[in-house]
C-alpha cells in the first residue's frame, strides 16, 4: 500500500488507482499532466483534491468517472476496471454505480426537480412508478420536499445543487465524484451543502471525491490531496 495517498483503514475500498498517467500530444511534444498516480478510495470515506487552477483536477476526475481514458495505468471502481470496458457497458456501469456533481448543476431547464431526479432512474430501466417514490423520497432527503414540481428556474442556486445531489445519488451510488459542488454557492448555502455531503456520507456509506478550491471545506470533509505539478500528495491533517 502506497502510505501517502492510500487511505488508511482496511474498509472496502471503492476507488483503487494505480500508476495514472495523462498525457496529452500537441505536436510533436508530449503535455503531461500528472503522471503516476496512485489513489485508494474507501466506503464511506471522503477525499477532497485541492490543487491551482491547471493542475489536473478535473482530468483525474473524469478519469474515475470513465469519462475519459488514462495513458497508462489502471482505474477499478467497485472492483471493476472501468477503463477497459465498452461504451455500453461503462454507460450502464456509470449509471448504476457513480453519481456525479458539478459546480454548475446542468440541470434539465424544462423539467422539474422531481422529473430530473427521475430520469436518472428512468435511463437504468427502472419503471416511472418507481422512479417517481425514488425520486420524492431523495428530494425530501436533501430538504426539498416542498420544492418537487419546481423548475430549475425556479429554484434558488442551492436548491438547484440540491436537486444534482439528489439527483447524483438516487440509484444508491457507491462512488459520488463531485467537481467544485459550492463554488456556485454563497458561504452559508455552500456550507449548507457540505453538511448535506456529510450526512449522506455517514447514513449511506457512500465514499465521495470532491475536487474544490474551498480549503476550509475540504479540511472538514476528511483526507486532502494536492494535485501539484503532476503528483498528488497527501496534505497534513490540520490540527
Ligand atoms: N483535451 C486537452 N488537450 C490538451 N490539454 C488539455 C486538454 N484538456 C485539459 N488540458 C490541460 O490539462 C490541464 C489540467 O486541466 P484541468 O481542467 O484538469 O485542471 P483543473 O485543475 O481542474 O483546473 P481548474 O481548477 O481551473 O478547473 C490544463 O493545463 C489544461 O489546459
Amino acid at each position: 500500500m502506497n502510505k501517502d495517498t492510500d487511505m488508511q483503514t482496511d474498509v472496502r475500498p471503492v476507488i483503487e488507482c494505480r500508476n495514472l498517467t495523462r498525457t496529452y500530444k500537441e505536436g510533436p511534444a508530449t503535455l503531461t499532466i500528472f503522471s503516476d498516480i496512485s489513489l485508494t478510495v474507501g466506503a464511506g470515506e471522503t477525499v477532497a483534491i485541492v490543487g491551482s487552477s491547471g493542475a489536473g483536477k478535473t482530468t483525474l476526475l473524469n478519469l474515475l468517472g470513465g469519462l475519459d481514458k488514462p495513458s497508462t495505468g489502471d482505474i477499478s471502481i467497485c472492483g471493476e476496471q472501468i477503463h477497459r470496458m465498452s461504451e455500453a457497458r461503462r454507460a450502464r456501469f456509470r449509471n448504476q454505480h457513480l453519481g456525479f456533481v458539478y459546480q454548475f448543476h446542468h440541470l434539465l431547464p424544462e423539467f422539474s426537480a422531481r422529473e430530473n431526479v427521475m430520469l436518472a432512474c428512468t435511463l437504468g430501466g427502472m419503471s416511472v412508478r418507481e422512479a417517481g417514490q425514488k425520486a420524492d423520497a431523495m428530494l425530501d432527503q436533501v430538504g426539498l420536499g416542498e420544492r418537487l414540481a419546481h423548475k430549475p428556474g425556479e429554484l434558488s442556486g442551492g436548491e438547484r445543487q440540491r436537486v444534482a445531489i439528489a439527483r447524483a445519488l438516487v440509484n444508491e451510488p457507491e462512488c459520488v465524484l463531485m467537481d467544485e459542488p459550492t463554488g456556485n454557492l454563497d458561504e452559508q448555502t455552500g456550507e449548507s451543502v457540505q453538511r448535506l455531503i456529510e450526512g449522506l456520507r455517514d447514513r449511506l456509506g457512500i465514499a465521495f471525491v470532491v475536487v474544490t478550491h474551498d480549503m476550509s471545506m475540504a479540511r472538514s470533509l476528511g483526507r486532502v490531496l494536492k494535485l501539484e505539478q503532476g503528483r498528488l500528495h497527501p496534505l497534513p491533517v490540520a490540527s
